[in-house]
């Protein structure tokens, strides 16, 4: 049968070379090849199909997940799979799932926090599987809080053992993900007590589990250990796939050498030591880790909801206002549904290049990490912080507005978008909620305003250096076009931000208490923070362009989606340019003006980018968003796919319809 493109028409539009901007979106051409053999594999293996996972209730939900988990193992296996191609093999399978902890936290704690002797012994054990590990630092009582935990850890200098106890209820481990019935090891955070004094919180690797022993059928905890779930978690499916768990220690002993020792020690006889040069934060390294992941990754999240919306717009038509008979606009071509969907695909793609700068600078702290080079560490960690929050934070409300903007059908699960919010959203609060990581940057900020004059700003900050001239010159814009100059829009947000960090540093002088401050001026902190980010986004943009990008209007097409990023950002906050003095009315006014301009200019290329994503139909799992546009026939069929369509006369109707219908109501 020969297969409709409905969607042709739009692709013939498109004024780029599709397959040049899927290397760009890709990272590399050895990425876009990478990326699609692992999608297609999962796209083409029965095991992973997934779209009647919704349906399934936890149980059967959770073992589901464990068999794509093994099936994943085994073909890593068999094909020789690496550790990268691994990782986007488990990307691509789109499950939340224990392995994600695994290899996402419990090895990379590990890999950061542990002696030299500790790695030799436990990473061969770990990256094998022989053991499955989890991270095990949020209480229930403490969260964003981490010098909060209770978990206590107190040596024993007898027996050379450290004392694992959870003094109450609220010390309880809650929410690790693969604690709950999977996992064999935790690292677990505790504070430290030697000799009856307090050292902090540290990180020590446990195993709670006789399940290390894989053989054994009886799956029971160790004595003095109290293990399970948390319970069912928001939308049906979603994250119900990962056994976020709740652990309790009862005086449970384990041997001195399993805590994690590259940042501090306890010798045999007691004694505490630091070690050298090796700052404190490091035991909050693995956080920085997997924010950058997360900011590598979002991008692909908001992607997906962006490439559903995109083709159902460009498919689905509505009335004109002039003839309420005759369908004949595209939804696309609604300047307020451009205005809401354009911003999210340039967002998709801002968020990508943002995430590649932000592995650049990662790779390059790691390695300095490792050579006890620890100077780009409040660098690392105020870029990993922020732009996880501002990029998860607008991803989830991205998803949202996908959903919405596909209509009703949009709502429906077959449309792939409630499973994809839901999945996504636990991502503003997991690895640090957003408005605490926020305030993180605005502490970076303000730190960096203050220390102006005597240090010199570095890296993502080092606009402050000219805040002389930031402050006093203001915008110079005339005209709509003026808008679209990378240096001019990267010079807008550098003044707001500058503007916005003088003034809250300027308000936290006045309080005699600096915490109190903090805490006064929280809200305006947050502001702070996101103007910061949102220049490192547009900033990351703007660079990527300057750089040489080959494929026929690829460039072009980027230069569009840019100026829509940086432009819709403008408008969104053009109070924060205007109260700073940095924009006039009219300049703003331009910008929104100009705006509408690049959407038009998007407008005939919304397909094309979209499609160089490579999304397979797999991982969208979306009947609105099928490549092929084929989509009423399919979400007719995909209503008689639900399980609740087998019969026409539902459990419960002969004993709760019939009788309203036969007035016989008195009988129930
Ligand atoms: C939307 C789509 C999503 C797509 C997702 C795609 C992929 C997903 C991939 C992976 C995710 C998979 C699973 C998720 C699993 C989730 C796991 C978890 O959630 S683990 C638990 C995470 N918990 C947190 O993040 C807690 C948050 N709290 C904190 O980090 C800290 O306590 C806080 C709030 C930063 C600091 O507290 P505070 O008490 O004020 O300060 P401290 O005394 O502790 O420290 C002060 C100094 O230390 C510096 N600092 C803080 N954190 C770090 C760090 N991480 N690294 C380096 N330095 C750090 C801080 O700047 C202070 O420095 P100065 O003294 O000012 O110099
Ligand atoms: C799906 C999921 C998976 C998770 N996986 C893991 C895991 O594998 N391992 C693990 O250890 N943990 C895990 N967590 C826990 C997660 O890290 C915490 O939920 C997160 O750090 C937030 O802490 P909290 O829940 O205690 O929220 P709270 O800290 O109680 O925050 C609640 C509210 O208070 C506000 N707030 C808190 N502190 C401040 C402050 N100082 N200033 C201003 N506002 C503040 C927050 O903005 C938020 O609005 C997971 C959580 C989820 C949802």
């Amino acid at each position: 049968m020969e297969l409709v493109d409905h969607l042709r028409d739009e692709r013939n539009k498109a004024q780029f070379d599709v397959e040049a901007m899927k290397v760009v979106w890709a990272g590399s051409p050895q990425e876009l090849q990478l990326c699609d053999r692992m999608a297609n594999l999962v796209a083409n293996h029965p095991a992973f199909e997934k779209l009647k996972r919704p349906m399934l209730v936890r149980k059967e939900l959770f073992k589901n997940s464990l068999r794509k988990a093994a099936y994943a193992r085994k073909l890593v296996i068999d094909l020789g799979l690496s550790e990268e191609e691994a990782k986007w093999l488990r990307f691509y399978i789109d499950e939340p799932t224990y392995p994600d902890l695994h290899w996402g936290m419990f090895i990379p704690a590990i890999e950061g926090q542990g002696s030299e002797e500790q790695k030799e012994k436990w990473l061969p054990l770990s990256r094998n599987m022989q053991i499955i590990g989890c991270y095990a630092q949020t209480e229930m009582g403490h969260g964003s809080n981490v010098q909060g935990l209770e978990t206590t850890a107190t040596f024993d200098a007898q027996q050379d053992h450290f004392i694992i106890h959870s003094p109450t209820l609220t010390s309880t481990k809650w929410w690790p993900g693969g604690l709950g019935k999977v996992s064999t090891h935790a690292v677990v955070y505790a504070r430290l007590i030697v000799n009856g004094e307090f050292h902090g919180v540290h990180g020590w690797y446990n195993y709670y589990s006789f399940s290390f022993f894989l053989y054994l059928e009886d799956h029971s905890p160790l004595p003095g250990i109290t293990v399970g779930d948390v319970g069912l978690k928001f939308g049906n499916g979603a994250y119900n796939t990962m056994d976020n768990g709740l652990l309790r220690f009862h005086h449970v002993r384990i041997p001195r050498n399993q805590m994690l020792m590259r940042v501090s020690q306890v010798s045999r006889e007691g004694k505490y030591m630091q070690c050298d040069d090796v700052p404190r934060q490091l035991i909050y390294g693995t956080m920085v880790s997997v924010r950058q992941t997360i900011v590598a990754m979002v991008s692909r999240t908001l992607s997906r909801a962006v490439c559903i919306a995109t083709r159902y717009s460009a498919l689905r038509r509505q009335h004109s206002s002039s003839s309420l008979v005759v369908p004949c606009f595209l939804m696309i071509d609604y300047q307020s549904q451009q205005s809401r969907l354009f911003p999210l695909l340039a967002s998709a793609y801002a968020f990508k290049f943002v995430g590649e700068w932000l592995k650049w600078l990662y790779t390059d702290v790691k390695q300095r990490l490792e050579a006890n080079d620890f100077s780009t560490l409040p660098e690392a960690h105020a870029s990993t912080a922020g732009l996880k929050s501002l990029t998860t934070s607008a991803t989830v409300d991205g998803i949202e507005e996908c959903m919405k903007l596909c209509g009703g059908d949009g709502y429906l699960v077959s449309s792939g978008l409630p499973e994809l919010f839901a999945v996504s959203v636990p991502a503003c609060t997991y690895e640090g909620d957003n408005t605490v990581l926020m305030l993180q940057v605005a502490r970076f900020v303000v730190k960096t305003v203050s220390e102006v004059g005597y240090k010199e700003p570095l890296g993502t900050s080092s606009y402050i250096r000219r805040l002389n001239t930031l402050l006093h010159n203001n915008c110079l814009v005339q005209t709509g076009e003026d808008w679209v100059k990378g240096d001019r829009i990267v010079e807008a947000f550098e003044a707001r931000a500058a503007r916005m960090a003088v003034t809250c540093t300027q308000h936290l002088a006045k309080f005699q208490d600096p915490e109190q401050g903090f805490s006064e001026l929280s809200a305006d902190l947050v502001e702070v923070a996101v103007a910061h980010c949102q220049l490192i986004v547009v900033s990351k943009f703007v660079e990527k362009l300057a750089q040489d990008i080959p494929g026929k209007g690829v460039k072009e097409a980027l230069e569009v989606l840019c100026y829509v990023y940086a432009l819709f950002l403008v408008h969104k906050h053009q109070g924060d340019f205007l109260v700073t003095g940095y924009l006039t009315p009219k300049q703003a006014s331009l910008a929104n003006r100009q705006l509408r301009i690049l959407y038009s200019r998007l407008r005939p290329n919304a397909i094309a980018l979209v499609d160089a994503f490579n999304h397979t139909d797999h991982y969208l799992s979306s009947v609105v968003g099928r490549y092929d546009g084929n989509v009423y026939p399919n979400l007719y069929q995909a209503a008689f796919n639900d399980p609740f369509n087998d019969s026409h006369v539902p459990d419960g109707y002969h004993q709760y319809i019939h009788p309203i219908l036969n007035q016989t109501l008195a009988k129930l």
